[in-house]
């Protein structure tokens, strides 16, 4: 036995918890109320446009003074009261975005990172299975000119080999895993099927005097007020009120959800996001990125801008760079130095657009070309295809019923082994590759087992342990051993067909009795002692079989 009931409680045990990876929802509407991003200047309603450019020339259009003042004053009348209609808004639209169901599924498994709801974490693992499996149903339909299903490998097509199946679920596996990170494809195909069914859309407006327009956009700049908490307010309608800039919004049954206000510069070819914020409860769905898809393609595609430029706040970085933005500045300083306004405590962000992307469908072109990776793996692999088990039962101690010849085992050819490797050791003639080979070690193993049993320090090692002594001895320790296990292995002569096998036992059996025990404690120090008196000996056999050999 190599424990004791009073060491149960061992100071050195320690068990993994899961602790609560940290969530960006929580965070995301943490930043809102704490949001640092302050204009450079101690004016809180700063020259607009900055002194560092001149107002008109560059691409045009910018709104007089007398415009904003009047439409400021809209604004601010609205302003007044806009918080909470903004909130009623949205609150409003609860309704309408259940029918998505696959939508609330996906969110509420991400936003549960506690681990209380089993249920939304199912529900998610529900989503991603229906959406791996309308990959698949498309790809079949599509045919999509790539070699179907069954082609891929050679020796099961058409199951033609007796016993082999294709494991239709690897492509599952292998596109789950990929899902599980980001979700991007998810959240964004999700999101498309809501704009297709007219429930949600993406418009990009300027302040054009349109009464249904002008609501959308005093509804932005009130989800900006309240997101953007240091931003002053007047600076806010001041810039989505302004002609030159323009604001791509997420609109939700006429309702807006968020949105992104930048101002083209269209000479110089880069835009500056001013603004971007999603409604307090829409925050970490998905809108964020979609809505900077359709920023990138509008304005790649009508502005014929190549490169976004922004200051992110601190905490919005990590959006950010999940959109494709860098700190790293590569814009020609003299395309934009001068032109973009400077901010405290924001970070300045680069994005470039490129300028072939399906930006608003990246989703279907990542499906093919998951799928098109899955086939290339199909057709240098066999990882798909799964054999049927063996009959593996055991005897006592782990040792085979019945023995099994390695070049019958499903599969094992077929993965690349080669007989010669059969019972291959580093320790040469000490593998059960051969007659005499196994008896030899044998004979060396029941040596080692006996100069083990004979030691002072042998005692807590000769039986397994007794659950009744140690009631959680299995909960802590998984794989245990002990001599008398060893002894009946090596009797067995099927057991250890390498020598590395004998020694892995050893090892493990010492390892456990320190795992379970704490320092200080006799079974402890027994362990360290007769692992020490075991390395030895198998130090002096070797080097004795050695010198034999020679
Ligand atoms: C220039 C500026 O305006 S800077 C200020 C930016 N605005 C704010 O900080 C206001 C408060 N925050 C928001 O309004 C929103 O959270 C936004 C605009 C930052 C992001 O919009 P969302 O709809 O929440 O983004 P979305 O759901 O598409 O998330 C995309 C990814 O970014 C991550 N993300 C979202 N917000 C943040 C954040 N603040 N920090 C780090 N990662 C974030 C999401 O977890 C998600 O990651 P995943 O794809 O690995 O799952």
């Amino acid at each position: 036995m190599d424990t004791h009931s009073s060491h149960l409680a061992a100071s050195n045990r320690s068990r993994s918890s899961q602790s609560p990876s940290p969530s960006h929802s929580a965070s995301a509407s943490a930043t809102s109320s704490i949001h640092k991003r302050k204009l450079a200047s101690e004016d809180h309603a700063p020259p607009f446009p900055p002194s560092s450019f001149s107002a008109d020339t560059r691409d045009g259009a910018l709104t007089s003074n007398d415009d904003l003042e009047s439409i400021s004053a809209r604004g601010g009348g609205a302003d007044s009261d806009s918080d909470d209609e903004s909130d009623a808004l949205v609150d409003d639209d609860e309704e309408d975005f259940d029918n998505d169901s696959s939508m609330r599924n996906f969110t509420a498994a991400r936003l549960d990172n506690s681990g209380a709801s089993a249920v939304a974490r199912n529900s998610k693992l529900k989503t991603e299975n229906a959406t791996v499996k309308n990959e698949s149903s498309d790809g079949a339909k599509d045919g999509g000119g790539t070699t179907g299903t069954g082609a891929v490998g050679p020796t099961v097509a058409g199951g033609s080999v007796p016993g082999i199946m294709v494991k239709e679920d690897a492509t599952k596996i292998f596109t789950e895993n990929i899902q599980t990170s980001g979700a991007y494809s998810a959240r964004e195909e999700s999101l498309k099927r809501e704009e297709e069914a007219g429930r949600l859309k993406f418009v990009c407006l300027s302040n054009d005097g349109i009464d249904e327009h002008m609501v959308w956009l005093v509804g932005l700049k009130n989800i900006f007020a309240r997101q953007l908490p240091n931003m002053p307010k007047e600076y806010i309608v001041r810039l989505v009120m302004d002609r030159s800039h323009k604001s791509v919004m997420v609109i939700r049954r006429n309702h807006v959800v968020g949105g992104i206000t930048y101002r083209p510069y269209v000479s110089q070819r880069f835009g500056e996001i001013a603004f971007c914020a999603i409604t307090a409860d829409e925050q970490v769905k998905g809108y964020g990125t979609r809505l900077m898809n359709h920023l990138k393609q509008h304005a790649r595609d009508v502005d014929g801008l190549t490169h976004f430029l922004t200051y992110a706040d601190n905490n919005a970085v990590g959006y950010f760079i999940k959109q494709g933005f860098t700190k790293e500045i590569h814009l020609e300083k003299d395309r934009w130095h001068g032109y973009i306004k400077d901010y405290d405590g924001g970070i300045l962000m680069e994005c470039r657009i490129d300028p072939k992307l399906p930006y608003t469908d990246l989703s279907t072109m990542i499906r093919c070309q998951r799928q098109a990776i899955d086939e290339k793996i199909r057709e240098l692999s066999n990882c798909h295809i799964v054999y049927p088990g063996i009959d593996f039962q055991k005897k006592e101690a782990g040792v085979p019923k019945k023995i099994i010849k390695v070049e019958d085992i499903p599969g094992l050819r077929e993965a690349g082994w080669t007989p010669d490797q059969w019972g291959h050791s580093r320790f040469g003639a000490l593998s059960a590759s051969t007659d005499s080979g196994r008896k030899h070690l044998t004979a060396f193993m029941r040596v080692l087992l006996k100069c083990m049993h004979d030691h002072v320090d042998a005692w807590p090692f000769k039986e397994p342990v007794d659950a009744r002594d140690v009631p959680d001895y299995y909960d802590i320790i998984k794989d245990p051993m002990d001599l008398k296990t060893m002894l009946k292995r090596v009797e067995s002569e099927q057991y250890y067909v390498t020598f590395e096998m004998f020694v892995a036992d050893a090892k493990r059996m010492f390892a456990n009795a320190r795992t379970y025990n704490s320092p200080d404690t006799i079974y402890y120090k027994c362990s360290t002692r007769l692992e020490a008196h075991f390395q030895s000996k198998v130090q002096s056999g070797l080097q004795a079989g050695a010198k034999i050999q020679q």
